[in-house]
């Protein structure tokens, strides 16, 4: 299979087709909402309580206000008053604490509560979504869902909400208050924390382009390190490591020279913004307008002193309220990604799955199409014997994969149907279809687990004594047995410390340990050395028996005892026969043979 040569294209995926993308689109408004439904009461209740926690935060800030409206402003204080005044404020503060942990209770509960429930929605819609769907572009959107955009999620209910929510009700209420206290005084802290406002918005936008420019750059290092490491071997042999170290050189500069762009910008935005968000900008500025409104006679010293008591704890409320308002936008956006991944058409599954009548594989004038234009796979009809094996060749890009990818339904046919036993595989449910067949493909993928539990994948809860026949039937117990802890060795998923032929076998183990009557296999392009070759061939020839057996040939010499070769040239079927049939017949397996083998036919 064409694992190597053709892999799947991220910006190829059928349009509109099973597994293709219905949902709403990155500026979708809101997807938050429908993704937050299930916990909808506890927000509102989360918010609730974190406005009435800010409010009551504000009471001691007021009371002391008031206190100090009450001793200058009459010449007799009465006692009773500035108790009452300290008794509210007190309650005030108790008040916002216990309001204060209970809607952080609540807000960490809801959080526990969507991710949860988001995660298993996410992993269940997954195990529906076609297989072809993840070998196109599935591990990169799902880790992205599973982790930055849950964590956008998290930020807004956990932080953000709380924030935002306390910051307006702060803002607001001591808004509230000051204009009943003095509007033209009010209108001058309004102004003052429209600035800062309008500052901090400005010096974060100019900020974000420096930290996008920032964040390409480091990519284009890892990017250079990457291809420096991985092709380390063409490096040292072809000697380009200038022109790959120049790549290298490039992107650090440009990392550099980016980085201190940023620097330079906050030295200065971050100095203006630091001043008008400070607590010196609104006492200068309340002070000043305070002295100015009392030679007038519209304030009195009294006021003004409420006025700096109140007013001294706003600027703090700027930076949560728009960090906050920023969280919930990126918030919204990770909505809409996990939206679009939910919305991706599952796979259909039949009402009531059919149980085939054996396991004889027919292709039926099947056609398939990835772009809904070009045919990958055009009008292929063939049939597959249970008990025989049949050999899929043909030049790079004929359609090999394709056409082997349709039979698990990693993608369902364009044209024309696929049958087992009679069946069209449509109408069989994808549990049972899956369980009918083993796939061995060259990109063997192998849990990080041990290596009996790597085979045992084959038939969960299978003995021990069958996991070691599977694997002395695939030629691989030996290899096992000499490894340190034998089958208990740990394996990682790049199977270290196993050959390529090896690992194969390995994956052949865990198909003769399934029993599954169809074995789809992806012979390994590349060359294994002689002995692993025929080792791996033998443990196939025991896979095989008694199966439908697909086999996708790169190298000839190993299929020649195939009791039929499909030839596929362009997508479509162009010779089909025995070895010795085709050799005669002089056409496309006959060249791909002579090239391969350097003998005439
Ligand atoms: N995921 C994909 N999206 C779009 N086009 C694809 C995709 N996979 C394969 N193709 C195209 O479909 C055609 C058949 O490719 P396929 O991989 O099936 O050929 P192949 O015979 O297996 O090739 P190879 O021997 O190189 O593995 C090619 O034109 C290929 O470019």
């Amino acid at each position: 299979m064409s694992t190597t040569t053709s892999e799947p294209r991220t910006d190829s995926v059928p349009e509109p087709a099973v597994g293709t993308e219905q949902g709403p689109g990155l500026a979708e408004p809101g997807a938050l909402a429908r993704l937050f439904a299930p916990i909808r009461s506890y927000l509102i209740a989360c918010g609730l309580l974190s406005a009435l926690s800010s409010g009551a935060g504000i009471v001691p800030y007021v009371a002391a206000a008031e206190i100090a409206r009450v001793t200058l402003s009459t010449p007799s204080v009465s006692a009773a008053a500035v108790w009452t005044w300290v008794g509210i404020g007190a309650a005030g503060a108790g008040l916002w604490l216990v309001l204060m942990v209970q809607s952080s209770r609540l807000g960490h509960y809801a959080d526990a509560a969507i991710l949860h429930h988001l995660r298993v929605r996410i992993v269940r819609h997954l195990g529906a979504l076609p297989l072809g769907w993840f070998r196109a572009s599935g591990s990169g959107r799902v880790k992205r869902a599973m982790t930055g955009d849950l964590e956008e999620m998290h930020e807004v209910i956990a932080h953000a909400l709380g924030q935002l929510v306390g910051a307006v009700t702060v803002i607001a209420v001591s808004g509230v208050y000051l204009f009943s206290v003095d509007v033209p005084m009010a209108l001058v802290v309004l102004g003052v924390l429209g600035l800062m406002t309008v500052s901090y918005r400005v010096s974060m936008r100019s900020m974000a382009a420096h930290v996008n420019r920032l964040i390409a750059a480091e990519g284009r290092i890892s990017a250079a390190s990457v291809e420096y490491a991985d092709g380390i071997q063409v490096v040292k042999a072809f000697g380009t490591g200038g022109r790959v170290l120049h790549r290298f050189d490039e992107a650090v500069n440009e990392y550099a020279e980016a980085f201190a762009a940023w620097v330079n910008e906050v030295r200065h935005s971050s100095a203006v913004t630091r001043l008008l968000g400070s607590e010196m900008a609104v006492l200068t500025a309340v002070t000043a307008a305070g002295v100015a409104f009392i030679a007038q006679g519209s304030l009195t010293g009294a006021e003004l002193v409420a006025f700096l008591v109140v007013s001294v704890g706003l600027p703090a409320s700027i930076i949560p309220a728009v960090s906050g308002a920023q969280a919930v936008r990126k918030g919204r956006m990770g909505a809409a990604n996990i939206e679009r991944l939910l919305a991706r058409m599952p796979l259909p599954e039949p009402e009531r799955s059919r149980t085939p009548d054996g396991h004889e594989v027919e292709f039926d004038h099947v056609s398939f199409s990835y772009d809904g234009t070009t045919c990958a796979v055009e009008d292929v009809s063939a049939v597959c014997p249970t008990g025989t094996v049949t050999a899929i060749v043909g030049p790079s890009g004929a359609g090999k994969t394709t056409l082997t990818s349709l039979l698990p339904r990693f993608y369902d046919v364009t044209g024309g149907a696929i049958r087992i036993g009679g069946v069209d595989i449509r109408e069989i449910g994808s549990a049972r279809l899956l369980a009918s067949m083993s796939l061995v493909f060259q990109d063997v993928s192998l849990l990080r687990d041990s290596v009996a539990e790597n085979i045992r994948i084959g038939r969960p809860g299978a003995g021990d004594e069958d996991v070691r026949e599977a694997a002395i039937a695939a030629h691989i117990h030996d290899v096992i047995e000499a490894l340190p802890q034998g089958y208990d060795t740990p394996l990682d998923a790049g199977g270290g410390g196993l050959s390529g032929g090896e690992r194969q076998r390995l994956t052949i183990a865990r198909a003769i340990l399934s029993g599954a009557p169809i074995v789809v296999l992806d012979e390994a392009t590349a060359a294994l050395d002689p002995d692993s070759e025929t080792a791996v061939q033998e443990a196939l020839a025991r896979l095989a028996v008694g199966k439908t057996v697909i086999v996708i040939a790169h190298r000839l010499h190993t299929i020649a005892g195939a009791d039929q070769i499909l030839v596929l040239d362009n997508g479509r079927l162009v010779e089909r026969g025995r070895h010795d049939e085709l050799l005669t017949r002089d056409g496309l397996y006959a060249r791909m043979w002579m090239a391969q083998e350097g003998v005439t036919a």
